[in-house]
């Protein structure tokens, strides 16, 4: 796409407040299987030439997710209204109708009928079209997988600065949801383009340069899928009164779990055998032979958040607010902690050994990476959350020609 101007109402030397002149939002409503999130960013474009300036982001969520409300649309978007009604007050009025508002959404209706999901879509459109808000073409759809996981290393490769200037040292991402998983990276060998099949391969342009990224979204691996996975109730029909067991679990917990508007009743291996061993075969079964291993990245680092992140900051492996680094072996290390001791974590939530072991498993069996490799634990940058939701918002305002 050629660069585009944006028109300037005030040359700079007679604009009355400079700065402000150049300054725009935008507002993007990330749709997740576990809670929906406003994002609401101010930019500020100081030259053509420079890539936008991130100035702030306001961020505010509401959970369950839309899809909890699969029979229910219009209490789904009660709850995206809720949450737009922040932007009235965000956003100055003079530039409502110039701010788009767009809301993407991901693994969780990805999982719902056609007819359920577009019920739902069809009452967000509704809301967003009685907003004073810009709502562009396509403003309320649910996000394609690739385009998830792209859109995350852009946020994150743009706010470390690695979109700009001259030695571009890309970061690769990792990002595990409640329904799907992705990873994504810039390939730096010949090898790993030849090896991988073309579904894996996206070109994508943003900011004048075209990036040929491996990226792929499994659906159904993301940590609340991974845990029915495991215990063998994901897409199934579920009996009333069904019991799932795993020894994932605490052997005496019963008890009941809400996901995707669906109850189910699990419990820990009353008789059998329960702890890390057990658990990571079970988990093994899960991931076994199901992903791509890219050979790669078995020697590069990455970035990596959302349950990653929540799950080593539960467990004191990284601190909460700061993040940290961290190798595969911790979290295996973690998991071995709390499987074997189930009882005692059992406080903080009964799914702790099983999210460490599948996260365990998932790296070092699902994707094929070390114990050494390196993962960049962060949840923002600069202040500002690293979530696909930014590089979405640069990719519209792109697509409105109000940014290059
Ligand atoms: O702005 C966000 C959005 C999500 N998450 C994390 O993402 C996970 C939930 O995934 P989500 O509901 O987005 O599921 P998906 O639809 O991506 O599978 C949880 O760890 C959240 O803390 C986050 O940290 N920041
Ligand atoms: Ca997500």
């Amino acid at each position: 796409m050629r660069r585009r101007e944006r028109p300037d109402f005030f040359p700079p030397n007679v604009c009355p407040i400079n700065a402000k002149a150049n300054t725009f939002y935008g507002i993007m409503f990330d749709a997740g299987s576990t809670g929906t999130r406003i994002h609401i960013y101010t930019f500020v474009q100081k030259s053509p030439e420079d890539l936008p300036e991130v100035e702030g982001e306001i961020f505010e969520s509401v959970k369950p997710g839309l899809s909890a409300y699969a029979d229910q649309p219009e209490k789904g978007a009660e709850s995206v209204k809720t949450l737009l009604d922040m932007a009235i007050d965000a956003v100055p009025p003079h530039l409502w109708k110039k701010t788009p508002v767009v809301l993407k959404a991901t693994a969780g209706l990805r999982l719902l009928s056609e007819e359920k999901a577009e019920a739902l879509l069809s009452e967000v459109k509704e809301v967003f079209e009685e907003s004073p808000f810009l709502v562009p073409e396509d403003s309320v759809g649910i996000m394609d997988g690739s385009h998830e996981g792209i859109l995350a290393w852009i946020t994150v490769n743009f706010l470390t600065g690695q979109l700009s200037g001259q030695n571009q040292q890309t970061v690769g991402i990792l990002d595990l949801g409640g329904a799907s998983t992705q990873i994504t990276f810039l390939p730096r060998f010949e090898e790993t383009l030849k090896e991988t099949p073309g579904d894996f391969l996206t070109s994508f342009e943003m900011f004048n340069k075209t990036y040929k990224l491996y990226t792929h979204s499994y659906l159904g691996f993301g940590l609340k899928a991974a845990r029915l996975a495991t215990l063998g109730a994901f897409n199934m029909e579920v009996v009333d009164g069904q019991m799932f067991r795993s020894s994932c679990l605490p052997k005496q917990l019963e008890a009941e779990w809400h996901f995707g508007g669906v109850k189910y009743r699990y419990g820990g291996n009353k008789e059998g055998e329960t702890g890390f061993k057990p658990c990571y075969l079970e988990v093994l079964k899960v991931v076994k032979g199901k992903l791509h291993q890219p050979e790669e990245i078995r020697g590069s680092s990455f970035y990596a958040f959302s349950y990653y992140y929540d799950r080593a900051a539960d467990t004191n492996l990284i601190d909460y607010e700061r993040g940290g680094v961290l190798e595969v072996r911790d979290f295996e290390r973690k998991a071995k902690e709390v499987c074997d001791n189930m009882e005692r974590y059992n406080s903080a939530s009964p799914f702790l050994c099983m999210d460490l072991t599948y996260i365990t498993v998932l790296l070092k069996e699902g994707f094929g990476f070390r114990d050494n490799t390196v993962l960049q634990l962060t949840k923002k940058v600069n202040d500002i959350e690293t979530s696909w939701t930014l590089g979405a918002t640069f990719y519209l305002l792109q697509s409105l020609g109000m940014t290059y």
